[in-house]
């Protein structure tokens, strides 16, 4: 017998992991979210929902301009266990990238979606898991402190 396909996820939601530096990376920007109500307080990556007609990466891009005012140059896909990256919840899933910021962007920085935003330094796993990320991210977090600081 065959295992049934996995469903394929609704919502496609991008998240970047923006690096201080492409080669020798010491910390990633986690943001803490402003809303909604449930998520207010946790961490997470930047990024959101992308759009109709939008690639992934164009979405990363857009919500990391949208977001943090940062104009961002993607590196390489943290690949999730499914096609559509990480899940969320039964209806969502995430694709995760690395990234920099591209030459003249401005410093990221807290907009309405987010309280604040953080270098979350990669030479300490137990410090970067200790934050109160939103729990579905934790995963991804392991693994992108496993392949940076491998
Ligand atoms: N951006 C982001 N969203 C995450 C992460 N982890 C996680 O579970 N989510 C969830 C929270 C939301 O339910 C959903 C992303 O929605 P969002 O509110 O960031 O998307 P958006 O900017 O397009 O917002 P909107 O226009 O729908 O208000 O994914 C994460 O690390 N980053």
């Amino acid at each position: 017998m065959t295992a049934p396909l996995p469903a394929a996820f609704r919502t496609q939601v991008v998240g970047a992991a923006l690096l201080d530096d492409p080669h020798r990376p010491t910390a990633f920007l986690a943001a803490q979210r402003a809303y909604p109500a449930g998520l207010r307080g946790l961490w997470e990556f930047p990024g959101g929902k992308q759009e109709p007609g939008e690639t992934c990466e164009a979405a990363l891009r857009r919500e990391c301009a949208e977001e943090l005012g940062a104009h961002v140059e993607l590196l390489a896909e943290v690949p999730g266990p499914h096609p559509q990256g990480w899940p969320l919840k039964d209806t969502a899933a995430m694709r995760v990238w690395t990234g920099v910021l591209a030459a003249g962007s401005p410093a990221p920085a807290a907009g309405q979606d987010h309280l604040a935003v953080r270098w979350v330094p990669l030479g300490d796993a137990a410090a970067a898991l200790a934050l109160p990320w939103i729990p579905a991210d934790l995963p991804i977090v392991r693994a992108l402190l496993a392949r940076l600081t491998a």
